[in-house]
């Protein structure tokens, strides 16, 4: 019988808030490997919608927060189902652009406006007690100024109710960390030039091999 633990691939998540470089690491990450790039939306009708939405605002994007999150969390679940895990169980190594830390800590932000902090907590934590952790989450971090100049290059403008957001988020992910350390995380410093960055995240995941994987 084939042994699933020894053949599987990989999950790798690399996350942060926009802007940060989860793009452009990803991609150099899984170019010139044999492993594949999730997309962070799904390719059902519901994926293609919320991708569209989330271009045009990309923060707050419907009256009910409670019912935003739970798209952006059905989409996450959707993508698991559909692109990761089949990945996974064929032995590819999948890198997720945008992954497990990022939705948990964007949904917290979101959720906590609606419902408070403990109870949005708790609702994520059942949420995603039904996903598989990560083996790697690449965390990049970078200062608020780096952030400014790369989204206002990306995207031609970000304002301070933008960046207020994303700290928000920043935090939400530190306190995730701290409160359920049950994620193997590598935090990079993005502040430096891609090459070095890029070079930490390949040597990040150079190591990774059957005992770091999920049991
Ligand atoms: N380490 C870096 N140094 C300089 N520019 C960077 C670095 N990482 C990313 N960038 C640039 O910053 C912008 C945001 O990067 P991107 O990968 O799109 O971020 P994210 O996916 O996290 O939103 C892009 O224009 C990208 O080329
Ligand atoms: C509105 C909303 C956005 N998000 C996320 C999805 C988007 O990727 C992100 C912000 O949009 P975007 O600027 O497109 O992010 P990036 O530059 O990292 O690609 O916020 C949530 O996770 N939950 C939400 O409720």
């Amino acid at each position: 019988m084939a042994d699933d633990y020894l053949t599987r691939g990989l999950w790798i998540c690399v996350d942060g808030v926009e802007g940060v470089g989860k793009s452009t690491v990803a991609r150099a990450l899984a170019s010139g490997s044999a492993a594949h790039l999730a997309t962070e939306f799904s390719s059902a009708p519901f994926g293609r919608a919320l991708e569209g939405a989330v271009r045009t605002a990309p923060h707050f994007i419907a009256s009910s927060e409670v019912g935003q999150s739970l798209v952006f969390l059905g989409d996450f679940y959707e993508v698991y189902a559909s692109e990761v895990a089949p990945l996974l169980a064929g032995g590819t190594t999948v890198i997720s652009d945008r992954g497990y830390l990022s939705k948990y800590a964007y949904q917290e932000v979101v959720l906590t406006g609606a419902l408070g902090d403990t109870a949005a907590r708790g609702l994520l934590d059942a949420i995603f007690g039904h996903l598989p952790t990560p083996d790697l989450t690449l965390h990049l971090v970078a200062s608020r100024n780096v952030l400014r100049e790369r989204l206002v290059a990306r995207d031609g403008e970000c304002d301070d109710a933008r960046l207020a957001f994303m700290a928000q988020a920043h935090r939400a992910a530190l306190r995730r960390l701290v409160r359920a350390p049950d994620l193997r995380v590598t935090t990079i410093d993005a502040d430096r030039s891609l090459d070095v960055v890029t070079a930490e995240a390949v040597h990040a995941t150079t190591g990774l091999d059957r005992s770091t994987r999920r049991s």
